[in-house]
């Protein structure tokens, strides 16, 4: 392998290798770090081995210098006393989707978090397991640190050293705080995205047929496994309830408004409510979010092999980078729709050049 350099310093031992715990280790073992891994699980731990997350640990093995905890939270807290306790010269983190509930937990049983620095990668997939992992997971991803003012330096330089190793990108919070703004930005989307797919689920298979990205956009997430939610969800209940009640009040409002668009004032209330949506969707960071940095343009594509590959040759001969690719196609179809974010002021260039060479555009 060709390694890279590692600012993580000392060996790493992971426990839970799943999902989260082994791209973890495969991440560091990119770095070259000597990653030892643990499970309830022996298939998982012989699952990750195999895939390069790590190795089970030996007797023989020196003390890790960091400990991740990459457990399903609702034995997060048990596992970090544990791990503190097993290894009282290391430094232990976690990666769970929580803050405050297991830190308030260690906290009423009196274990003592100097050497604890709680953390949590804004990354993941719908489906768990180890041989869901991947290296470059955490890549360009939030990953938060809660310290607090008792935590040593030379602690949470550890927990970011890998992180950064990872490919992640610092934030600092409080537990409280990173509790509200994922209940926000992750548990609130969770939720509504899983209401709406729900209501798919009697829905016939002629409509089901008629789905565009709109409902791919919005249901992804639905995938997700219903018991690391149920944890998830349970060990924030409080911002969640309190978000849910909001959006609830915002859905009947809008439905009132919807229900007599005659009445005076209806028709605002409906396009303030869409308005602040697009509001709210210019502030989500990245690509698809900040459409104002990039023009989408929409390429039609036959449904024939090689003809995305074709495309995307053709656009790099036309000097024409692309920002972002997403690709739509409905089972069945004999097209699909190419679409591509470019620089605003390239979209023009773009469009009439590929027309030219006999692209159909929208
Ligand atoms: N799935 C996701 O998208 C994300 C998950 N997280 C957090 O990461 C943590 C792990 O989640 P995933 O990797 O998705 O779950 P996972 O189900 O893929 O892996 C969890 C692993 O922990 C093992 N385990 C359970 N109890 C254990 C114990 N007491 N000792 C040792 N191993 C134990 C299980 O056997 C399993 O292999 C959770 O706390 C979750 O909140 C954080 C960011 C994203
Ligand atoms: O897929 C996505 O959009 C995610 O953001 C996944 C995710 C799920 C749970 C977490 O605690 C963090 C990230």
């Amino acid at each position: 392998m060709n390694e890279l350099a590692a600012r993580t310093s000392g060996s790493v031992h992971v426990i839970g290798a799943g999902l989260l715990g082994a791209s973890v280790g495969l991440g560091l073992r990119e770095h070259g770090v000597d990653v030892t891994i643990e499970d309830l699980s022996p298939t998982t731990v012989a699952l990750a081995a195999d895939y390069g997350a790590g190795r089970p640990r030996s007797a023989a093995d020196d003390p890790p210098a960091l400990v991740v905890v990459a457990t399903p939270p609702d034995v997060v807290a048990d596992v970090i006393e544990r791990a503190l306790a097993s290894y009282p010269e290391a430094v232990v983190t976690d990666v769970a989707s929580v803050k405050l509930a297991p830190f308030r937990e260690l906290t009423r049983r009196g274990v003592d978090l100097t050497r604890y620095v709680g953390s949590h990668p804004m990354a993941g997939r719908e489906r768990g397991g180890a041989i869901m992992a991947r290296a470059d997971l955490f890549t360009a991803r939030p990953w938060v640190i809660c310290r607090d003012h008792e935590t040593p330096a030379a602690a949470l330089a550890l927990v970011e050293s890998v992180a950064l190793d990872l490919g992640g990108v610092l934030i600092e919070m409080t537990p409280e705080e990173h509790d509200r703004s994922v209940g926000l930005v992750s548990h609130l989307p969770q939720v509504v995205s899983s209401l709406l797919a729900a209501r798919l689920e009697p829905a016939s298979d002629q409509a089901i047929g008629l789905t565009g990205a709109g409902l791919r956009d919005t249901t992804r997430i639905a995938a997700s496994d219903p018991e690391l939610w149920v944890q998830i969800l349970g060990a924030n209940r409080a911002p969640v309830v309190e978000l849910l009640d909001a959006f609830a009040a915002d859905v009947a409002d809008f439905a009132e408004a919807l229900r007599d668009p005659e009445r005076a004032g209806a028709k605002r209330r409906i396009a303030d409510l869409l308005s602040a949506g697009n509001r709210g969707v210019a502030r989500i960071p990245g690509k698809h979010g900040s459409s104002e940095r990039f023009t989408t343009i929409t390429v039609l594509v036959d449904d024939r092999p090689g003809q995305i590959a074709r495309l995307l040759t053709e656009l790099g001969e036309l000097g024409i980078n692309m920002e972002d690719l997403r690709l739509e196609h409905s089972p069945g179809a004999q097209i699909g729709f190419a679409e591509i974010a470019v620089l605003p002021e390239v979209a023009e260039r773009a469009l009439s050049d590929l027309a030219e060479r006999g692209w159909r555009t929208l």
